[in-house]
């Protein structure tokens, strides 16, 4: 029997361009015993990776859940949630599957991603598969909800799932695994083996230096970014055996577990080897249920809208949970307008349970990971207490659900604004702004063809780029603006108790406001090389920028080389070539790393890139960054701006939030003293960027929606 694939138009918002992938019309000769035989196989290998897994546990090598270290801190926090065992089982069983496809040479690796469109009515074994697969998604039912819903689904009616909580994550590229279907990228173009990220990391430090500073944007484009990207993406990693244990992939081994990708560290490092450290565990980023044939890919945990998801939480029973319902239509707090406890004191390696302080609970289970992240989450939390108890004193009638829902759609719509309008020019510059239709020009019209999905190339290298701007140490600034102190990012993990002492929001708030950004580039402070989520009494911890160069090789992401090409049309043949396009000493630190332009990592290359005028980073990352900020402003129904919709704001509304938006006010809105402040808070203070009397900034006029 012939089977024909689906003849699908992928639509890629690609600079602002529509990229077709080409329809896969070839048809494919494979039989359903072919299939069957598949399935077979890959419920084979599944057999035997959840034996190895059984055998990883009884061998101890597991993360226990009570041991401080570093590893324990980023797995809690990369943390999939309960169901994803069986997610991603289903995911492994269909690479599986493909793989032994494959391997029958049926195909060439060029088609892999192209199966997925490949029907599997014909074969019994595969149909079974995907109807149990396709059983263990949440099924929508969309209703004409005035409001979004808390898991994202039903944002696009025609495709419920698109931008939801625990969907997969697109592609800009078809990937690069080393076997074409799920294994890492491996080789670069004369067979060796790539670079060792650590010793990337390392390289990138030792030539280009640590902490140079930013001349005119603060921290809190950092604190902010962040704070954006825990609204729109969370990768889950890989859990194994029946009660979805933490791996251990240390030390170093190469006969590791499917699921672990861990990084080596040579016996000469510069810093590790002081410590005697010669691995660091990385898990492998779990592969996503697509129930269909074809190559690996990744779930993305949070809705990609952004929506605050981090705020509101991924669904309505955890929404639930963080809401009072007390007809007041706010979220719960403790105290002086704090975050609520969490609900695992005992061993979430933050709280003290001896003096009942205990770290927080958001919407995210990255809440707690330092200071920054919490004091954002803290200000948006108490912004959307503050709107409701404004919009309650307007509305006594209104009940908790009508007080809740609008002042979310409101500081949503917040949200987005600043995300739009005083961050993200910042990031990508004014020209890329316009190119990807992200200015505020006036209304905007959705549109339902865009996938607001997150893009993996975004998620995993370009929009790390903040990662770059981290600086060593966190300001606290008091009232009157004095540094007060700081507090140094080694020290910041999970050490948030701090905020329980009165105006320590504020300080943080205020430090992010003044303190200068560290100037994007190709370097990292120590805080986040040497010492990232170091525990207390320990004197080592993990390095970010290896585990971002590990993770897109996780992910089979290809090289930098061809999202230049993708991006801005240039083919490089040479390192000469790439020499005219990075800055010149990264140029020449690349070309001792990698063999050939064509391997160097995709995240490494953009930071090496020179900045477009006037924005943070270069071309490529710029035109990643673009799209995935089009795609989740037009392919989001409630995007703020949008009119025509049944959903929209009216115009009048619409005026309203336009008019008084500032991240500034909502920071004296929502502090316990400030008083003044700079307008814009990105920026460094300046003759053009006085301090103001908080009054000065206009407030949220409500009467639009009396
Ligand atoms: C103190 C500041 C920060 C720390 C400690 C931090 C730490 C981390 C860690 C540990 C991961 C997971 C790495 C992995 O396992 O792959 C991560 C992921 C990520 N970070 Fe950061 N980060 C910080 C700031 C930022 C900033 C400023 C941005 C962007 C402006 C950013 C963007 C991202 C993105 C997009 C991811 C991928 C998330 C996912 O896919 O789950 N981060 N970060
Ligand atoms: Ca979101």
């Amino acid at each position: 029997m012939e089977y024909r694939t689906d003849c699908t138009v992928n639509l890629l918002y690609a600079i602002g361009v529509v990229l077709a992938l080409s329809c896969y019309a070839q048809s494919q000769h494979i039989s359903p015993e072919e299939l069957d035989q598949a399935f077979i196989q890959a419920a084979s290998d599944l057999q035997e990776n959840e034996r190895l897994q059984r055998r990883a546990v009884e061998l101890g090598k597991v993360v226990s859940d009570q041991e401080a270290s570093a590893s324990r801190k980023h797995q809690r926090t990369t943390y999939a949630a309960k169901k994803a065992k069986a997610t991603i089982d289903q995911g492994f069983l269909f690479n599986a599957a493909t793989l032994a496809l494959l391997k029958s040479g049926r195909f060439a690796r060029e088609d892999v991603g192209r199966l997925s469109s490949l029907s599997l009515e014909h074969s019994v074994l595969a149909k079974q598969a995907q109807d149990k697969c396709n059983s263990e998604q949440d099924i929508a039912i969309c209703q004409k909800q005035a409001f979004q819903t808390h898991d994202g689904t039903c944002n696009n009616l025609l495709n419920p799932q698109w931008g939801q909580a625990n969907g997969c994550q697109l592609r800009l590229l078809e990937p690069a695994y080393e076997d074409g279907v799920g294994l890492p990228r491996r080789f670069m173009s004369n067979g060796d083996e790539l670079p060792n990220p650590r010793f990337v990391s390392e390289k990138l430090l030792e030539v280009l230096g640590e902490e140079e500073l930013d001349p005119q944007y603060t921290h809190q484009v950092q604190g902010f970014g962040q704070f954006l990207d825990h609204d729109m993406i969370l990768t889950p990693t890989s859990r194994i055996g029946v009660n979805g244990s933490m791996p251990q992939c240390c030390p170093f081994d190469t006969n590791q577990i499917s699921q672990c990708f861990p990084i080596y560290v040579r016996p000469g490092d510069r810093f590790f080897s002081k410590v005697q450290t010669e691995c660091m565990n990385v898990v492998r980023s779990g592969p996503c249920p697509t129930c269909t044939l074809g190559y690996r890919q990744q779930s993305n945990a949070e809705t990609s809208f952004i929506d605050l998801s981090n705020i509101y939480g991924l669904n309505d029973t955890q929404n639930r949970q963080l809401r009072t319902l007390d007809g007041s239509g706010e979220l719960t707090s403790q105290g002086i307008g704090l975050l609520p406890p969490t609900q695992t004191p005992q061993n979430d390696g933050c709280s003290d349970p001896d003096t009942n302080r205990l770290c927080f609970r958001g919407g995210d289970i990255r809440v707690n990971q330092q200071i920054g992240i919490v004091s954002q989450t803290t200000t948006w939390h108490r912004q959307h207490n503050y709107i409701a108890r404004r919009l309650r004193a307007r509305h006594p009638h209104w009940d908790d659900d009508t007080l809740y829902f609008t002042a979310r759609r409101i500081v949503i719509a917040q949200m987005q604004m600043v995300s739009y309008n005083e961050f993200l020019p910042k990031v990508i510059g004014k020209d890329y702004m316009r190119k990807y239709a992200l200015d505020f020009t006036g209304p905007t019209k959705y549109n339902p063809d865009i996938n607001p999905g997150i893009i993996n190339e975004w998620g995993v290298a370009a929009y790390r780029y903040g990662h770059a701007t981290i600086r060593n140490s966190f300001w606290a600034v008091d009232l009157k603006g004095r540094l007060e102190r700081e507090i140094p990012m080694r020290d910041a993990f999970n050490r948030v108790l701090n905020f329980y002492n009165p105006l320590e929001n504020d300080k943080i708030m205020l430090g992010f406001s003044v303190q200068p950004m560290k100037k994007f580039g190709p370097s990292f402070v120590t805080g986040v090389t040497n010492d990232l989520y170091r525990p207390l009494n320990s004197s080592f911890g993990m390095d970010l920028p290896a585990i971002n160069t590990q993770r897109g090789r996780d992910h089979g992401i290809p090289g930098y080389t061809n999202y230049l090409k993708l991006c801005s049309g240039l083919d490089v043949h040479s390192w000469e070539d790439l020499a005219a396009i990075l800055k010149p000493k990264c140029a020449i630190a690349l070309r001792d790393l990698y063999a050939a332009p064509q391997d160097v990592d995709l995240f490494i290359g953009g930071v090496c890139e020179t900045p477009l005028p006037g924005a943070i980073v270069g071309p490529t990352f710029g035109c990643i960054i673009g799209t995935q900020f089009h795609n989740v402003r037009y392919g989001d129904r409630f995007f703020f701006t949008h009119q025509g919709e049944h959903t929209s704001f009216t115009p009048e509304q619409l005026r309203s939030l336009l008019e008084s938006t500032l991240y500034a006010k909502i920071i004296c809105d929502t502090s316990e003293g400030i008083k003044n402040i700079h307008e814009d808070v990105f920026t460094q203070i300046s003759e053009h960027n006085p301090i103001n009397p908080c009054s000065s900034y206009p407030s949220l006029d409500l009467s639009p929606w009396d």
